[in-house]
């Protein structure tokens, strides 16, 4: 009889909610998610998912807590599946959030989710743990606390980062493993890559570029290709930028690059994540998606003259959340201040 993956899915909104069903209808993991803000819509009514991949239900089982292995003697996880927001300027962040699940030399942690350089806090935390990156092309969105609609097929591409203190065959061994339990529905396509940074960086060019020009300007893919001008003054420059920064980073974008990412989505009037985020008042994702592939160019010394501005302004609005959501205070007046 195969062996059945003991897995943990921190994060369980649109992508991690999908992920979690494909691998309990694969039949080769089962699944214990953990919920947030849709644990008392999931556990009065269970999931409602509207899948184009997915038609019969699969559910994993709930808990409103991160698992403590040691504390609540659980047997270790082989995986954590982290769909959440990697949200990198807010405590607390992905590694404090799953540290009680992970046992450490044996749990394989994937990162599904957008941005750059999002292993290396990880690394840190889980010197002895196998840390995969996971590049999911696929549309999802959580209409309600525990309504799923997921309208994009799910196509995931998997590949170990790079942590030196692990031979690399015990890595793709475990991506691959990965890739076995994940592809076992026949639903989804899931590939092993092993040179999945320029899947990332490929995946960037849209993420950095879009996902911030619709944040900022509040006008969704669609329409700003039929206005050109949000696409002429800032989509491109900002996507030449960031072909610049992956070509000096070793990742050379392929001709044409830069217009097919700009024509990619559907004429849907389509809102980027951290756009739907940013009007939901959540946090966004800015740190690693245009924050990292920015302090990359300075390292580098590539110009990045128009990410810098975006940046700025993102960290801006950030800092709006935070004030928002209480997490900032500001000085009692009169103010003194030069
Ligand atoms: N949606 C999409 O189509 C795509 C998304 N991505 C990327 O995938 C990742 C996940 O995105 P997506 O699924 O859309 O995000 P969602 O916002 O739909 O889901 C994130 C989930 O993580 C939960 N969460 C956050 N912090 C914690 C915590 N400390 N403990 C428990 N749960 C927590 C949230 O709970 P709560 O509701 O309580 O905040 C929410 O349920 C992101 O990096 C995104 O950029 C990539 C490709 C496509
Ligand atoms: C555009 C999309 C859905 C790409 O798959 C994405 O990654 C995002 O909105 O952040």
């Amino acid at each position: 009889m195969a062996e059945i993956s003991n897995v943990l899915l921190v994060g369980s909104g649109a992508v991690g909610t999908m992920g979690a069903y494909n691998l309990e209808s694969g039949g080769l993991a089962s699944v214990t998610a953990v919920l947030r803000s849709n644990y008392a819509a999931v556990s009065s009514n269970g999931f409602n998912i509207t899948s184009m991949d997915h038609a019969s239900r699969a559910d994993p089982s709930v808990r409103n807590t991160i698992p403590d292995v040691v504390k609540e003697n659980l047997k270790p996880f082989d995986f954590i599946f982290v769909a959440t927001k990697n949200i990198a300027d807010v405590h607390p962040t992905v590694s404090e959030i799953i540290a009680p699940a992970v046992t450490p030399g044996h749990t394989t942690v994937a990162l599904i989710q957008n941005g750059l350089n999002i292993e290396k806090p990880l690394i840190a935390a889980f010197p002895n743990n196998t840390i995969l990156s996971g590049v999911a092309l696929i549309g999802a969105t959580e209409t309600q606390p525990g309504s799923i609609l997921h309208d994009d097929h799910d196509h995931l591409i998997i590949g170990p980062f790079d942590n030196p203190n692990i031979p690399l065959a015990v890595q793709l061994a475990a991506a691959k493993k990965f890739v076995e339990i994940y592809s076992a529905s026949g639903k989804v396509d899931c590939e092993l890559n092993e040179n999945v940074g320029f899947v990332r960086w490929r995946k960037l060019l849209y993420n950095a570029c879009y996902n911030s020009a619709c944040t900022i300007t509040r006008m969704d893919t669609t329409r700003m290709r039929i206005v050109k001008q949000p696409i002429d003054d800032l989509v491109r420059p900002l996507m030449l930028e960031i072909c610049d920064i992956s070509k000096a980073a070793g990742y050379q974008m392929p001709d044409g690059i830069v217009e097919t990412m700009i024509n990619v989505d559907p004429w849907s009037f389509f809102k980027p994540s951290m756009q739907q985020d940013i009007e939901k008042g959540n946090f966004i994702e800015f740190e690693n998606i245009v924050g990292e592939p920015l302090r990359e160019a300075e390292k580098l010394g590539v110009p990045a003259p128009t990410l810098k501005v975006v940046y700025g302004i993102l960290k801006t609005l950030q800092w709006t959340t935070k004030e928002n959501k209480g997490l900032v205070t500001l000085p009692q007046l009169p103010l003194t201040g030069a």
